[in-house]
C-alpha cells in the first residue's frame, strides 16, 4: 500500500487493473487494484483489491462509493502531446506535399493570419481541445498564432473542458509575409499574455514563450523572451533542426553561432522548462548542450515523415540522457491522436533498424512510457502528472479494449499487456470511454459552464 502522509478526504475510488511507467520499469502492471483520488484529484492511495475493507476504515469510504472496472476495461496514464499547432488544425490530413520551408510559406502563414477573427479562432479551438481530449490527450503543450486575444481564447476554451495545457502565442518578428509583430510588439504582447493568462488563474492553463524558430525570429528578440521567461520563471518552447534546409538557413542568419542549439543557449532559452520540437538532425555534441541545460525534446515522427525532414534517433536522444516525450505536431503530423504519435515512433524506430540492423529498436511499452510519463517529464510536469503515482493529479483514460462495434477483436488472449499493446497498436476513442484530469471526468464532455 502506498499512501499520502497527510490524510485526505477521498471522493471516488476504483477498482480494477491498472498499468503505467514509473522511472525503473516501463511497464507495471497492477491488477485488481484499489486507488483513491482526494477531494482536489489527486491520488490519495493505491493499494490492493483484496484490502478493500482495511483500506475502506483507513480512509473513510463506503464500499457502496467504489466503481468496479468491467471486464476487459484498465486504467492508463492520460497521454501527454508535447507539441501541437492549435490553429492548424484547421487544415490538419491536407497540404502535405512541400517541405517545410515553403510549407510554412504556402499553408501555415495565410492560414495562421486568420486567427485575428475570433469567431474562426472560437470554432477551430473548440473543435481542437475537444478532438484531443476524447483520444485521449490529458496534457497539451499549444502553439496558438501570433494573435494575444486568439490565443487567450485557446487558453479558456481548454479551461472550459478541463484540458491541462500549456498555450503560447507565438513570436516571430522575422517573415516574408505580413504574418509577423515588430520586435517591440512581439515583446510587448508576450507580457500582456502571460499576465492575463495567469491572471485568469486557471488551475491546470499556464502561458509557455513561444519564438516559433530561429529563423523567423531576430536575436533581439530571441533575447528578449529568453529574459522574459527566466524573469517569470516560465515554460519555453520552439523548433529545433527539424530539415536540412532550416539548419543551413539558421548557420546563415547567425553565422556567429557554433551551432542551431548554440543560438537558442546564447540567448537562454535552453532552460529544465524548454521543449523543442523534431532535433532530427542535431549532433551529439548539440545533444549533450540539451543534456547539460535540462531541455527537453518533443518527438513528431508523423510530421518528419509528412513533410519528409528526417528520422529523429530516439534511441541515441535517451542515450544522451535528454528528457523526451511525444507530440503529434498538428498540421505538420495529420493525425490530433497520441495513438497515432505512439505507432508513428516505432515505425520510425524500425525503419532505422531497416538501415542500420545494430539499432536497437524501441519497444512498445518504451514507447507507452514515452507518451504518458516521458511527456510529463519533457514539460517539467512529473510532479503532477505522468502516472499513477501517489500525491500526483488523477489524470487517465479508462480504456475498454473490446467495446461492442469497437476497432478491436480479443481472440487469442486477454491478459493486461496484451490488451495494452493491442490498445495502443489498433485502439482509437471508441475504446476510450472516459478521460479524467485532476480527478475530473472531461470525457464525455462535460456541460459548459454558464457564462
Ligand atoms: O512542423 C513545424 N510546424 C510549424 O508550424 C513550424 N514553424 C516553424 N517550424 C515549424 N515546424
Ligand atoms: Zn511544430
Amino acid at each position: 500500500l502506498k499512501r499520502q502522509s497527510t490524510m485526505s478526504k477521498i471522493a471516488h475510488v476504483y477498482r480494477g487493473t491498472f498499468m503505467h511507467s514509473t522511472q525503473d520499469t516501463t511497464l507495471e502492471i497492477i491488477e485488481d487494484a484499489l486507488l483513491g483520488v482526494d477531494t482536489v484529484g489527486k491520488i490519495a492511495f493505491i493499494g490492493k483489491g483484496s484490502e478493500q475493507d482495511k483500506l475502506s476504515q483507513t480512509f473513510r469510504f463506503s464500499s457502496s462509493n467504489v466503481t468496479q472496472l468491467k471486464q476487459h476495461e484498465f486504467f492508463m496514464p492520460g497521454m501527454v502531446d508535447t507539441h501541437i499547432h492549435a490553429p492548424q488544425y484547421s487544415y490538419t490530413g491536407t497540404a502535405m506535399d512541400l517541405p517545410l520551408l515553403q510549407w510554412l510559406n504556402t499553408y501555415t502563414f495565410p492560414v495562421e493570419s486568420r486567427f485575428k477573427d475570433l469567431k474562426f479562432a472560437h470554432r477551430v479551438y473548440t473543435e481542437v481541445v475537444k478532438r484531443t481530449l476524447k483520444n485521449g490527450t490529458t496534457t497539451a503543450c499549444y502553439f496558438a498564432t501570433i494573435h494575444t486575444d486568439a490565443s487567450l481564447l485557446l487558453g479558456k476554451i481548454a479551461n472550459d473542458f478541463g484540458q491541462r495545457a500549456f498555450v503560447g502565442k507565438v513570436c516571430m518578428d522575422r517573415n516574408k509575409s505580413d504574418y509577423k509583430e515588430t520586435t517591440q510588439e512581439c515583446q510587448k504582447e508576450t507580457c500582456r499574455f502571460i499576465a492575463e493568462l495567469l491572471n485568469k488563474k486557471y488551475p491546470l492553463v499556464k502561458p509557455v514563450v513561444t519564438p516559433r524558430f530561429a529563423p523567423s525570429c531576430t536575436g533581439d528578440l530571441l533575447g528578449q523572451l529568453g529574459a522574459i521567461a527566466r524573469k517569470n520563471n516560465l515554460h519555453i518552447q520552439s523548433h529545433i533542426s527539424e530539415n536540412v534546409d532550416e539548419v543551413k538557413l539558421v548557420k546563415e542568419l547567425f553565422p556567429e553561432s557554433k551551432s542551431y542549439t548554440d543560438v537558442y543557449h546564447k540567448y537562454n532559452l535552453l532552460t529544465d522548462k524548454t521543449v523543442m520540437a523534431h532535433g532530427c538532425h542535431l549532433t551529439d555534441e548539440e545533444l549533450t548542450l540539451f543534456s547539460e541545460t535540462g531541455a527537453s525534446l518533443s518527438h513528431c515522427p508523423n510530421s518528419n515523415i509528412s513533410l519528409c525532414s528526417g528520422l529523429l534517433n530516439v534511441r541515441n536522444v535517451l542515450k544522451h540522457k535528454v528528457k523526451l516525450g511525444l507530440g503529434t505536431d498538428v498540421a505538420g503530423g495529420y493525425s490530433a491522436s497520441m495513438l497515432d504519435a505512439v505507432r508513428r515512433t516505432l515505425d520510425t524506430s524500425k525503419v532505422l533498424t531497416i538501415q542500420n540492423p545494430k539499432h536497437q529498436a524501441l519497444t512498445f511499452d518504451e514507447v507507452f512510457r514515452l507518451a504518458t510519463l516521458g511527456g510529463s517529464q519533457a514539460l517539467f510536469l512529473d510532479d503532477q502528472t505522468g502516472n499513477f503515482e501517489v500525491g500526483k493529479d488523477f489524470d487517465a483514460l479508462r480504456v475498454n479494449v473490446a467495446p461492442p462495434g469497437g476497432p478491436i477483436d480479443l481472440i487469442l488472449c486477454d491478459k493486461p499487456k496484451i490488451q495494452l499493446e493491442k490498445f495502443l497498436n489498433l485502439g482509437d476513442d471508441r475504446n476510450i470511454v472516459e478521460v479524467f484530469v485532476a480527478g475530473r471526468k472531461v470525457v464525455p464532455f462535460m456541460e459548459p459552464a454558464a457564462e
